[in-house]
């Protein structure tokens, strides 16, 4: 195994959840449906879901319903928001899974003395329910979700309020997710961004331009985030 650096205990990897850690698509197609059927609206496709996808479930439905030719006003959407959060809670956590490598890398991470947090915009409880379901809630220091904070992604205030929670440090933080958002927030913020290319991202992730794109988590070691951390620095000093 490699050697942690002296100075590891200090670092963090934020994750985003949907696309990232998790792959949730099946039960997030399956609850928005279920939700959009209320209004007799038509179901949408995975493939619809990475425009869908990225600012919680409130704009997720709003833009469903829209899709499907039936703009909602504010007053609709609170019980679809409700509709939608009692199926995707009962059902959880359904056909989600990490995707491969996630748990191996984390237990790499882990290993070498860094800490990992989540930061999505799914809602924080949705969140923490959901990994805690699949047994993974303990390895991370901070969970937060969109509604954790009065800002969120891309707002750097979502990422530097999480890295705060996890008890990191912004010029020792590395943010990774599958969309714009991720990318964004991590630009705000500073901090440098691992993308991956395995999300609901409506965009190819290279047009994002993150610092790095990683198509497997086992091209996340201590030396690809390292090498982040010590370029990210390089960049602040010059
Ligand atoms: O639920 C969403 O819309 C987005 O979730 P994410 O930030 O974890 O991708
Ligand atoms: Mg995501």
């Amino acid at each position: 195994m490699t050697p942690a650096p002296e100075n590891a205990g200090q670092a963090l990897i934020v994750f985003d959840l949907d696309g990232t850690l998790l792959d949730t698509h099946v039960d997030l197609v399956e609850s928005l449906n279920y939700t959009i059927a209320a209004l007799d609206l038509e179901p949408v496709t995975y493939d619809d879901l990475t425009h869908l996808v990225g600012q919680g479930a409130r704009v997720m439905i709003e833009r469903a319903c829209k899709l499907q030719g039936r703009p909602i006003s504010s007053e609709e959407l609170a019980p679809l928001v409700e509709r939608f959060v009692a199926h995707y809670s009962a059902n959880m956590p359904g056909h989600t899974e990490p995707y491969p490598g996630l748990v191996a890398a984390m237990d790499r991470l882990k290993a070498s003395g860094y800490r990992l947090a989540v930061c999505t915009n799914k809602l924080e409880g949705l969140a923490t329910s959901l990994l805690e379901k699949l047994g993974l809630t303990h390895y991370f220091d901070a969970i937060t979700g969109g509604d954790t904070f009065e800002h969120r992604k891309p707002d750097a205030r979502h990422l530097t309020g999480t890295i705060e929670r996890a008890g990191g440090d912004v010029s020792r933080s590395v943010m990774i997710g599958d969309s714009i958002n991720d990318i964004a927030v991590a630009k705000n913020a500073a901090v440098p961004s691992i993308a991956v290319p395995f999300g609901y991202s409506d965009v190819p992730v290279s047009s994002l331009d993150p610092d790095v794109i990683i198509t497997h988590f086992d091209e996340l070691t201590v030396e690809l985030v390292e090498d982040l951390l010590r370029d990210s620095a390089t960049k602040v000093a010059v």
